[in-house]
């Protein structure tokens, strides 16, 4: 953008008043004259007889190029009017002028203008006198011009700092040191549902609930910190009739030589922030065999394998307990495979009950089922189409889908419920299991050629007690991504915490040890974790509470009620019924604890 540059047009009102004070106060005709020799103003009644521009081999012009000094140019003796092409018309017997210029660049003149001999005597008598007093005038002009200059400079950046606050995706008030509103921008207008002129000059606690416990939050760390309260992430609730809006806000003092002058708080939908956070986990959480963290070398070999599978279309079954990242595994292959692109759809056999399995993987018509979607329903495979699918807990497929299941790898289509025609589908199918697959062909409950389909390319995922190499990496690996959730940074587990982890079985492998991390950085009270800091499971048979009081966290408590409900009734389902839980809360549970 081209910066405006400095004028004494920008002050023209300010120049003629100047022009007629000296002409008041000296009793002689002033003219003011633009850098680029137009008069801006002329005193008197010689106004509308003197030409708009001064000519360019004038005395004028000679003071604007900053070859003049100030002294009295007499028109009889001056060599400049001499030659001047303008003096036959020229009125002017003398002049005194003083440039107007602002860091060495002359961007005007003052001169005073004698028309009679009177007053060319005067100018000639009091030359020294004028000359300081025209001086003043123009080192006014010129203060003048910078100020005009700097407004406008000041205007430009509000109109800028404006549009770029209405720009972001936050609103953004400003309020002053009594916490007013000044400024509101589109986004607050918008989230707020209140238009600015609405809440301008009103207090913030007028327009968020309980907004006066936040201002004393910021007082009180305020006063404790030399530089200023800040407030990260508060959460508020605008006032909205009976109803409230809910943001995630910050609020940054502003302030100036240590004294509060107002403040800037952003605040965006707690919904987006959700959202946004879960986004972001995903994002970190998974980028394909590079997230797949261990350095042994049964797990490197098995990555290599998983590579080179990724690259062919050929169905995969993934066999490893639960925990050792088969999911990690299927998603990992389908990022390598040509396939990246497109739809990459898991699916948990296990978790869902048998009878909406089949519509879930294979969809139905419209009008299929009394109570279902008129629209009819796309199945799993039909969204997964060009991409995989993820069979995940393959063993608990009931026979019946097993059938449908090896129709298609064997035809390439699916039967949708409802329909009389099959459906052609291209899908790559991964599967996986934690179950002993041989076990279950030989009590019958899964199909032997179903087995052979699958199992193109067989891929075994070790426990982590045949790899223990991989422990403390992983570990460590844990530690980094709960840190910042629990605001506990820089924590390091101690030698015989390590040892504790190594010799520990693993029943639930990796996800136990996740787990397992989350809790000792949640309970370890140093930059140390200790043995102590682990559950008692990992520390052995008859371990110390920790705390020595008997009290067990939430988690802890949870975990050890469904140990207790599943070896009781020896089934998922019933124990679900036991702890008044649904069967798919009661596998997640078990999911998270590692129970297996
Ligand atoms: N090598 C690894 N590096 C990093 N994280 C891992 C690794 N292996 C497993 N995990 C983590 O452990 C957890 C369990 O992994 P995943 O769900 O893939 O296991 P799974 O074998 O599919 O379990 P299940 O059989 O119970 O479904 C996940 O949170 C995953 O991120």
């Amino acid at each position: 953008m081209e910066e405006k540059k400095l004028k004494l047009q920008s002050i023209k009102d300010t120049v003629e008043q100047i022009a007629e004070v000296i002409a008041m106060v000296l009793g002689i005709e002033v003219s003011i004259i633009d850098q680029r020799g137009e008069r801006l103003y002329v005193t008197g009644s010689y106004k509308d007889t003197i030409e708009g521009y001064v000519s360019l081999d004038s005395v004028f012009s000679e003071v604007l190029e900053g070859k003049k000094d100030q002294a009295v140019t007499d028109k009889l003796q001056s060599m400049t009017c001499r030659d001047c092409s303008y003096r036959d018309q020229c009125l002017e017997l003398a002049n005194l002028c003083a440039p107007i210029s602002v860091d060495g660049e002359i961007l005007g003149l003052i001169s005073l203008i004698a028309f009679d001999d009177d007053q060319r005597q005067r100018l000639v008598d009091n030359q020294e006198a004028y000359r300081k007093f025209i001086d003043k005038m123009a080192n006014f002009l010129e203060s003048k011009m910078i100020e005009e200059h700097s407004k406008h400079q000041i205007s430009i950046q509000k109109v800028q700092l404006e549009a770029i606050l209405n720009g972001v995706d936050e609103g953004i008030i400003s309020v002053n040191a009594k916490g007013e509103i000044l400024f509101i921008n589109e986004n607050a207008e918008k989230l707020l549902g209140k238009s600015e002129k609405g809440l301008q000059g009103k207090p913030l606690s007028e327009v968020f609930r309980h907004f006066e416990r936040i201002e004393k939050a910021l007082k009180d760390i305020t006063s404790n910190n030399k530089k200023g309260g800040r407030l990260i992430s508060k959460p508020l609730a605008a006032k909205n009739g009976k109803d409230a809006r809910f943001f995630l806000g910050n609020y940054n003092p502003v302030r100036k030589e240590g004294t509060d002058i107002g403040g800037i708080l952003s605040f965006r939908p707690y919904k987006d922030i959700y959202q946004m956070a879960q986004e972001v986990h995903r994002e970190e959480a998974f980028v394909g065999f590079d997230s797949i963290v261990g350095e042994s070398k049964i797990l490197q070999e098995t990555i290599k394998i998983g590579k080179a599978a990724a690259k062919q279309n050929s169905t995969v079954l993934i066999q490893g307990e639960s925990g050792t990242g088969k999911e990690m595994f299927a998603k990992a292959l389908h990022l390598a495979s040509p396939r990246r692109e497109k739809n990459y759809i898991p699916i948990n056999c296990g978790s869902i009950p048998e009878t909406l399995l089949e519509s879930e993987l294979f969809g139905y018509e419209p009008g299929a089922f009394t109570d279902a979607n008129k629209k009819g329903k796309k199945g799993k495979f039909l969204l997964a189409h060009e991409g995989t699918i993820f069979l995940d807990e393959i063993g608990d497929m009931p026979l019946n889908l097993q059938v449908k299941l090896l129709r298609f790898l064997e035809d390439g289509v699916i039967e949708p419920l409802g329909s009389i025609k099959s459906k052609y589908v291209d899908v790559r199918v991964i599967a996986a299991t934690n179950q002993n697959l041989e076990e279950l062909m030989e009590q019958k409950l899964f199909r032997e050629d179903l087995f052979y389909r699958l199992n193109v390319v067989p891929l075994r995922i070790p426990p982590l007690r045949e790899r223990r190499e991989d422990i403390e990496i992983l570990a460590e690996v844990f530690l980094r991504r709960y840190e910042e959730r629990f605001e506990k940074e820089g924590k390091h587990l101690s030698l015989e915490a390590k040892k504790v982890l190594k010799e520990y079985s693993w029943p639930g492998n990796v996800r136990e040890l996740e787990n397992c991390m989350e809790y000792a950085l949640n309970v370890s009270k140093n930059r140390m974790i200790h043995k102590e800091d682990l559950q008692q499971r990992i520390l052995g048979d008859n371990p110390k509470d920790p705390e020595g009081d008997g009290i067990l966290s939430l988690d802890s408590m949870e975990e050890k009620m469904i140990k207790k409900a599943l070896g009781h009734y020896k089934n998922t389902k019933a124990a679900a019924e036991a702890l008044g839980i649904g069967q798919a809360t009661i596998y997640r549970k078990m999911k998270k604890y590692g129970i297996t």
